[in-house]
């Protein structure tokens, strides 16, 4: 199947769609629904349907599709997308955990360099990735347009406006600082606290039934 003839609006959707399958995957469902996937991705069925209408998955009515066909369609389409190179800013606790720990590696994403306002911290190579002082940014960014913002929360607006000046198109935030970006900026908020605070409601409201 030739890649190229997927639409542009399709092919953003997906990673989405492959997250989800792989969770059910993992679940060890072997098949899903279009009104299922629909809920969870909050793309709407028949935009679904016609999705996967150009990777040859006509689900059947009654049935759904199959999972498995549909993931290993995902990451030869996923794998084939080129390397997408990511900047890490703020070289502290949580961007050194970020360094350390190579989550990206099977996602087709990089760290490929990270800034830190502290000289000391720059030159340094770690894990293999170069630190550059954050006032060579835009001398270094080069064709990089994703960064992960890990600096000081008093710190992420001026920065960002500087990503934002450079040219960047998604920045992953880190910080509890909501960050004022355009309409073609994507930004992803990351906050960890509100997430814990989401599960402990859920732990309390909505307790886990056991199986039998
Ligand atoms: N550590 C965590 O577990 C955690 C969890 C959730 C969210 N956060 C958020 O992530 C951010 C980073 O947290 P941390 O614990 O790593 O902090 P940290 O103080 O350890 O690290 C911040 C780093 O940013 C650098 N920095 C400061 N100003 C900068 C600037 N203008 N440009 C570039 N670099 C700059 C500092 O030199 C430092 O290395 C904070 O906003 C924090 O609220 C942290």
């Amino acid at each position: 199947m030739d890649n190229s003839k997927i639409p542009q609006a399709t092919a953003k959707r997906l990673p989405l769609y492959y997250r989800f399958l792989n969770n059910l995957n993992h679940q060890g469902k072997k098949r899903v629904s279009s009104k299922e996937l629909s809920d969870a991705v909050k793309v709407d069925s028949a935009t679904i349907r016609r999705d996967f209408s150009y990777f040859g998955a006509l689900g059947k009515k009654g049935y759904g599709y199959n999972v498995e066909y549909l993931l290993g369609f995902f990451r030869k389409t996923l794998d084939q997308d080129e390397l997408t190179n990511v900047a890490l800013i703020g070289v502290g606790n949580l961007g050194t955990a970020f360094l350390h720990y190579n989550f990206m590696k099977n996602n087709n994403t990089r760290i490929m360099m990270a800034f830190d306002a502290d000289p000391n911290k720059t030159g340094t190579n770690s894990d293999g990735v170069p630190i550059y002082h954050i006032d060579d940014l835009e001398e270094k960014m080069g064709d990089v347009r994703v960064a992960i913002l890990t600096v000081p929360s008093n710190a992420a607006q001026e920065i960002t406006n500087r990503l934002v000046e450079f040219g960047i198109d998604g920045i992953l935030n880190f910080t509890p600082a909501r960050i004022t970006v355009p309409s073609d900026v994507r930004v992803h908020h990351i906050d960890l606290a509100i997430e814990l605070q989401a599960l402990v409601y859920f732990l309390k409201h909505y307790p886990l039934i056991e199986d039998e």
